[in-house]
């Protein structure tokens, strides 16, 4: 929905801002421009709101060349959020955000009560609304841009590196709520970084921008990472490329085998019975509670009576990705990855030989057990899959509300 068609920017001191650049934008999807320092991403955003004009080439939007609306009314259209969030020092939280309303003549008590809306859809507590902006942190104020080029809901929003300014943990909560919001909102949103993670994290689609304004590849996330265009592009998305695919691999297409568990109510004899270095002990809905070392069990009483090496992390078969599984089977004491239904119970384990070779298409199944055997069988089945939203932990367990019963599985692995 927004096209640009052999786009040039030639500044007049001789500089190619963006250098012949044809490109089409998924409607209701996340665009990510990314690229080195001075590669001409801005200036590509500034060009969808009339804010740079083009020396050649056409933009259009909705099949409407840009240039034959008035640039006020293309910009009621099209939200625009900067770094640091640009808001006005002197006015309150609830009168920035009332801004774009009252410009368009809502009325004072109408253009409020939307940016009390507007406040409360960003995570801002109402308190808020009557502090000022250096009363509220970094990541505070961002969030109070985003509403704010939310105000007369716009189709399009423009996101100049909104997220940039702030620390990393910030930044995290920041892009989770961002895709939330997103899967709400539905907005087309064209969003700059020069940050390779954050493209991956949150575009549906990803222009990868070269220096001297050139595009280098555009693409999905996971083709980007799997077929990068050429040496420029595989060194800007990174070395460990192989490793951060797996996050578009579900885990549910893995093959998991039934692991050496027992109930906390069994014996530590049977525990040693089962001559494994460690047991997996689980509730009475089959959930997991941790791991037993067999060298350091008393040669009495039952598994509840002995402490428990913690699980780490646990993969769920619905929403996480074949990188959370892989992760949990190396941070695991036992080193197998416990894979989780949608109730949290065990579905099987697995080693990181198993998942690497099964994600390598090169089998990996074990032999599964009569209780894992439905879940590894249709797993298998169905094979890894490459799916979209898999990789991102947060939105996963929003989709299917399960999430693990240790509450921590996964991990921000994209
Ligand atoms: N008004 C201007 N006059 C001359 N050159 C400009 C002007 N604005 C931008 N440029 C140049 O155009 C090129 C692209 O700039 P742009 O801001 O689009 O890059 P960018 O990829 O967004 O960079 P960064 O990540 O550093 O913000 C740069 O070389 C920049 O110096």
């Amino acid at each position: 929905m927004i096209r640009f068609d052999a786009v040039s920017k030639n500044y007049p001191n001789g500089t190619t801002a963006v250098d012949g650049l044809s490109l089409e934008l998924a409607e209701g999807g996340i665009t990510v421009l990314v690229g080195p320092s001075g590669c001409g991403k801005t200036t590509t955003l500034r060009m969808v709101n009339r804010m740079v004009e083009p020396t050649a080439g056409t933009v259009s939007l909705r099949g409407q060349d840009i240039r034959e609306v008035a640039a006020p009314e293309l910009r009621r259209g099209i939200g625009y959020v900067i770094q640091h969030a640009g808001l006005f020092p002197h006015r309150t939280i609830l009168d920035n955000v009332a801004t774009v309303p009252l410009l368009l003549g809502w009325g004072k008590k109408k253009a409020r009560a939307r940016a009390a809306e507007l406040l409360e859809l960003v995570g801002l507590p109402a308190t808020m609304a009557k502090r000022y902006p250096y009363q509220l942190s970094g990541g505070q104020q961002q969030r109070v841009g985003v509403a704010r080029a939310l105000g007369a809901d716009p189709p399009v929003l423009l996101m100049d590196e909104p997220f940039s300014a702030v620390d990393p943990i910030v930044r995290g909560e920041l892009q989770a709520e961002f895709l939330r919001l997103q899967k709400e909102l539905h907005k087309t949103i064209v969003f700059v970084t020069h940050d390779i993670d954050e493209a991956i994290k949150l575009g549906d689609n990803i222009a990868v921008f070269r220096t001297g304004g050139k595009l280098a590849q555009f693409d999905t996330p996971e083709r980007l990472l799997a077929h990068p265009a050429d040496d420029f592009v595989a060194d800007f998305v990174g070395q460990d490329r192989g490793i951060r695919r797996l996050s578009f691999v579900q885990a549910a297409g893995l093959p998991l085998r039934e692991g050496p568990a027992l109930p906390v109510t069994a014996s530590v004899a049977e525990a040693r019975a089962l001559d494994e270095p460690w047991v997996l002990v689980v509730d009475d809905a089959r959930r997991p509670l941790g791991w037993a070392e067999a060298a350091g069990l008393a040669d009495a009483g039952t598994l509840a009576d002995i402490p428990l090496a913690p699980l780490g992390h646990t993969f769920s078969l619905v929403g996480d990705s074949a990188r959370a599984a892989l992760d949990a089977a190396l941070l695991s004491p036992s080193r197998l990855a416990v894979g989780v239904d949608a109730q949290g119970a065990v579905a099987g384990v697995a080693d990181a030989y198993e998942l690497s070779a099964a994600i390598a298409g090169t089998g990996g199944s074990l032999g599964a057990a009569p209780e894992a055997a439905g879940v590894a069988e249709t797993a298998e089945a169905a094979g890894p899959q490459l799916v979209k939203g898999a990789a991102d932990p947060a939105a996963a367990e929003d989709a299917d509300g399960s999430g693990s019963n240790t509450g921590k599985t996964g991990g921000g692995d994209r």
